[in-house]
């Protein structure tokens, strides 16, 4: 809110200290900011009071005035223009000066309020208010720009305080007069520029969105404009050939579908209206796209039309077999998930009164893993294992409800949502849709997608599932939803709630070179129109990849990898005619896949004290991350920077208290009352959870204590107030992270030891697991001596 001062008419001389006195000029509307030329009429008698004889040249303090008080800031105005303006009143032009400040008023002899002003000395700008200048004149030229204005950031050139820049953005025609007050009676240039900069790039989203519905309507006004000039044409060359094209063929056509009696009754009904409406109207007529639009997609969705279940289970286990390599657990839940489903359909006619039961299956699967662990192509298995279609819907970055379920058909370029559009896709009322990135659907003003999810998602109500564009009501409940995440954190839980998960963890070494044998390779070679005879890559070349070129949880970047060895090798056969055979060698892969990847290495990390090595699961999979701790002079207090989220902040006090309360026993001689700084490198991702107390609590007693953190050992575990190391979660991604950057040594809580038991054995042998209990446990282990 802006400041706003009562104001004081003391009727006294203007003491010597206050410069100068002017005749107050009250703005009851508006906010006159320095450099602006305004026109102003004497409504008020105030106003004409101050105007009163006063010619060209005099300058006058302007004052917004609101509710019967005066800002504490105003401007200096000089009078360029005195007349009567179109309505008669008397009325000046008037350009703004500079900012004052607004001291105490006094009557003079002609009535005219006279206030004190001080003038305002602005600091010289710091390095930050230029900085932000900087930033200000870029997202200002981007506005106009958005605008289609270019040419006016001409004006901002000359200006070279930020300060003054800062004023610019009051030209903005839509920036509120609540808002101007503000950057008025903002002195300080830094906080003015400050403020600018944040409403500018405020105004920029605002305008791209605009421009962005523009050029929607545009385009589709334009395709219905073509769409009508086009069979305007049409029509006059059938006429000219004879061919008699007045459209009945048409009409005719979309009738005989509509009476082929796939359609429901209300739905075949509302199509006749609407090709009635359509032949009534005639071509001209921008709504006769719009009503072909509606008939061909209804004509299109897949009312009745489905394919038979193939409900042999053994089948269907050998299908998702013959498809992925490992991942028995998976298999086994899925092949379970469709015995359930199977089981529900014999039994279908006992369950009559449940229809929630009798619907679909009742749960929809969700598979959450790291990208490339095979969520997609598991989809796909049980699609072919069903004998049903598979349609594949991204639901990343989807923000608009109306994306789901369809724009009302009254809307501009109006189409149905996307579950309509992969019904139409698969051709079938029944097929597999794979909702893929479940957790990255987000909500904003365009409503929330997750709503209209959960009614596609619930077997209760997704019978009778509506697309606004559509406008009738679709069955969904012989649809199998399928629901992929690389994470569960952002996943609204009513969403969760329907699901049934199945967690999908990375792949060991082994086991990717498995895939990679069985699976990529023999695809790849297919793609390429080569044979394995041909093109020869031996398992310890295909290891070297994985190890050396590839760092992921899953296999996506493997077989990108091995795609451009067996492409190089293809191309050799394809040139080199006297070439029958290439074997691919491990001195192949530097030329083919460029040098290996640089990798944040723990033996060099850990080279100081204070920098441990933990463990921890991103959406990517797991990966090592490095704690540093140091100890600064000044006051006793903790700093944690890179970007933590409150649970590990959490920890991070929860540590130091550890330590404040064991300090003898940890052999720590240090002043612990000094500040301790501890840090997440890679600051610009978000951290958060209490996996990293032991890490973090490490870092610190090695910081404390000046003694290093071994470098071949990586940590993960929460942290009690007294030292008790508890259990956390992502065992196995992380184990396999700690693998992958070469760590031989992961220390682990005690309570995770089933998880430990489930590791493939190839990597309990190359890793050495410590169960610990307590921090004097982890500190044994993890500290050099
Ligand atoms: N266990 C496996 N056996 C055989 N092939 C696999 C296995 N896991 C993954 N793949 C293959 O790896 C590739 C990437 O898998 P896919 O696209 O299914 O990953 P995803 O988990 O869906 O990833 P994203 O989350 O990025 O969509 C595919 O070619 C897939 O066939």
């Amino acid at each position: 809110m802006p400041r706003a001062c009562p104001l004081r008419t003391a009727r006294r001389r203007v003491s010597s200290t206050e410069i100068r006195s002017l005749p107050l000029l009250p703005l009851p509307h508006g906010v006159v900011l320095p450099d602006m030329v305004v026109t102003v009429a004497a409504e008020s008698a105030a106003a004409r009071e101050a105007m009163s004889g006063r010619t060209v040249g005099d300058e006058l303090v302007a004052v917004p005035e609101r509710d019967g008080h005066f800002g504490s800031v105003g401007v200096v105005v000089r009078i360029e223009q005195r007349g009567q303006l179109a309505n008669g009143a008397d009325g000046a032009v008037l350009r703004a000066l500079r900012r004052v400040r607004i001291g105490r008023g006094e009557v003079a002899g002609s009535g005219a309020l006279h206030v004190a002003i001080e003038e305002v000395v602005e600091p010289p700008a710091s390095d930050a208010a230029r900085a932000l200048a900087r930033e200000y004149r870029v997202v200002a030229e981007e506005l106009l720009a958005a605008i289609g204005s270019r040419g006016a950031s001409a004006l901002l050139e000359g200006i070279e305080e930020p300060g003054e820049l800062a004023d610019t953005i009051g030209w903005w025609p839509e920036l509120d007069d609540e808002r101007r007050l503000q950057l008025l009676e903002t002195v300080d240039p830094e906080a003015r520029i400050l403020l600018a900069v944040g409403w500018a790039r405020e105004a920029l989203a605002e305008a791209r969105v605009t421009a962005d519905i523009r050029d929607e309507v545009n385009e589709d006004l334009e395709r219905t404009q073509r769409e009508a000039i086009l069979r305007r044409q049409m029509k006059a060359i059938q006429d000219e050939l004879g061919e008699g094209g007045d459209g009945a063929d048409e009409f005719a056509t979309y009738r005989a579908r509509i009476a082929d009696g796939t359609l429901p009754t209300a739905v075949a009904e509302a199509a006749t209206k609407e090709v009635d409406r359509l032949e009534r109207m005639g071509d001209q007529n921008v709504e006769a796209g719009w009503i072909r639009t509606w008939l061909d997609t209804v004509l299109e969705i897949p009312w009745s039309t489905a394919t038979e279940d193939a409900l042999d289970l053994d089948a269907a286990a050998q299908q998702l077999d013959e498809d992925h390599a490992g991942l028995e657990d998976v298999k086994e839940r899925i092949v379970e998930f469709l015995a359930v489903r199977k089981l529900r359909h014999e039994r279908s006619s006992d369950l009559q009164e449940d229809s929630g039961a009798r619907r679909g299956s009742g749960t929809i699967l969700a598979l959450v893993g790291p990208p490339g662990v095979g969520k997609t192509s598991l989809g796909e298995s049980v699609a072919r294992a069903l004998g049903r279609r598979f349609v594949r819907m991204s639901l990343g970055g989807v923000r608009d409800e109306a994306e789901i379920r369809g724009h009302r058909r009254t809307y501009v370029g109006a189409r149905p949502g996307r579950i309509v559009r992969a019904l139409v896709d698969a051709g079938t009322r029944n097929p597999v849709i794979l909702l893929d990135e479940i957790d990255k659907v987000g909500a904003d003003w365009r409503g929330d997608p997750s709503a209209a999810l959960l009614e596609v998602l619930d077997p209760a109500q997704n019978a009778t599932f509506r697309d606004h564009y559509v406008e009738h009501e679709i069955d969904l409940s012989d649809v199998v939803f399928i629901a992929t995440a690389n994470t569960l954190d952002t996943i609204p839980a009513p969403l969760l709630d329907r699901m049934e998960l199945i967690p999908l963890e990375g792949y060991s070494e082994d086991e990717k070179v498995a895939i990679a044998t069985r699976h990529l390779l023999p695809s790849l070679l297919r793609r390429n129109a080569v044979t394995a005879e041909e093109v020869r890559i031996p398992d310890k070349v295909i290891r070297a990849v994985v190890a050396d070129h590839t760092r992921e949880a899953g296999v996506r970047r493997l077989e990108q990898r091995l795609d451009r060895l067996v492409r190089r090798a293809a191309s050799r056969l394809a040139r080199e005619p006297e070439t029958t055979v290439v074997d691919v060698g491990l001195d192949d892969l530097r030329p083919a896949l460029g040098p290996t990847p640089h990798r944040e290495d723990p033996a060099v990390r850990t080279q100081v004290p204070g920098v441990a090595t933990g463990l921890a699961v991103t959406g990517a999979g797991g990966d090592v991350l490095f704690v540093e701790a140091a100890l600064l002079p000044g006051e006793d207090g903790l700093t944690l920077t890179g970007q933590l989220g409150d649970v590990m902040k959490e920890s991070g006090q929860i540590a130091l208290s550890y330590l404040r309360a064991n300090r003898e026993r940890l052999g720590i001689a240090a002043d612990l009352d000094r500040t301790v700084h501890v840090h997440f490198p890679a600051g610009a991702i978000p951290k958060d959870g209490p996996s990293a107390g032991v890490t973090m609590t490490t870092a610190l007693v090695s910081a404390l204590t000046g003694r290093r953190v071994r470098p071949d050992v990586a940590m993960t575990g929460e942290v009690t107030l007294h030292g008790k190391v508890l259990p956390i979660g992502g065992v196995k991604e992380k184990v396999l992270a700690a693998q992958r950057a070469g760590v031989t040594d992961v220390i682990l809580p005690v309570a995770n030891g089933a998880d430990v038991d489930e590791l493939p054995d190839a990597v309990r042998d190359a890793v050495t697991i410590h169960l610990v209990d307590s921090i004097p446990e982890v500190l044994e282990i993890a500290l050099t001596a």
